[in-house]
């Protein structure tokens, strides 16, 4: 394990990995006399779930938002397959952000749709050329990767916590996105249904090879899910280990999340 404050990370991918899908280096984001992001670096390899742990507030939500380019940083790069987020125009982003799908802290379904419409939206926004009966075929499948097929005509009030997190995450699915950032997945859950969602995630991976980056203050969350831990604090990455690494630390930032 390294705290990064000694040891900044080495932007060079692990051995067996191509070139880094997620590289950030020197991102700097402030709100007005607020600095949130201070000089943040993050490498993620093909295939890897990296998790983002970090205090109520540290920035780990502005980090999602500077990854998709919802928030444009003072400086910094934000390399996503190779492409510097920060410099993309307008339809770039748009051509990337199909890459990336995004599982929302608050789920992000439409009340007034019913769970096929809420799943068809992304596809008519994107390639609406699709003829109905593959439509009617992805949102079948992306439910089923879910383990929801039975829900397809319901409306979301008719669904509990962990179904609606479910039905978001199938949404996000559709696209077949090579990236998903996932904020807080868990959050909210009771710890059963939090355990369901951990290995969805995790055998969802399996199956599409996705890259994951997951904000997470949840520990179980972080044990199950996290091939890496990264801690943000200060604005910066200021350790990265395994789970057991910081589980086994005894620095003080990382001790408060076990307590
Ligand atoms: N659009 C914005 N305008 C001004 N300040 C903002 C904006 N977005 C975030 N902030 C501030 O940036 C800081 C980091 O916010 P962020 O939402 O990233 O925290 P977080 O680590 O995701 O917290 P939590 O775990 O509670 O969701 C907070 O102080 C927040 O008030």
């Amino acid at each position: 394990m390294k705290t990064t404050e000694l040891n900044p990370p080495t932007p060079s991918p692990v051995e067996g990995f191509e070139k880094p899908v997620i590289l950030i280096e020197h991102l700097y984001k402030s709100f007005g006399n607020l600095t949130v992001l201070n000089n943040f670096n993050l490498v993620v390899n093909r295939e890897e779930n990296v998790v983002v742990l970090g205090k109520s507030g540290s920035g780990k939500s502005v980090l999602i938002k500077c990854i998709i380019g919802l928030l444009k940083p003072e400086s910094g790069n934000i390399l996503v397959f190779g492409e510097n987020v920060p410099e993309l125009a307008h339809d770039e982003l748009d051509r990337i952000r199909t890459k990336i799908g995004f599982l929302f802290q608050g789920n992000a379904l439409y009340d007034s749709m019913t769970v096929r419409e809420n799943l068809e939206f992304p596809l008519r926004r994107h390639w609406i050329d699709f003829s109905q009966q593959k439509v009617d075929e992805l949102v079948m499948e992306a439910l089923n990767n879910v383990g929801l097929p039975h829900t397809v005509d319901m409306m979301p009030a008719e669904l509990s916590g962990g179904m609606l997190k479910r039905v978001a995450l199938a949404r996000t699915l559709i696209l077949k996105p090579e990236i998903i950032l996932y904020d807080e997945p868990t959050t909210g859950l009771d710890p059963v249904t939090a355990r369901e969602i951990d290995t969805m995630i995790i055998s969802l991976q399996k199956k599409y090879h996705t890259t994951s980056i997951i904000i997470s203050h949840d520990m179980n969350c972080v044990k199950n899910t996290a091939d890496r831990v990264v801690l943000l604090a200060a604005g910066k990455c200021y350790a990265e280990g395994t789970y057991a690494q910081f589980e086994a630390s005894a620095d003080e930032n990382i001790k408060q999340f076990f307590e």
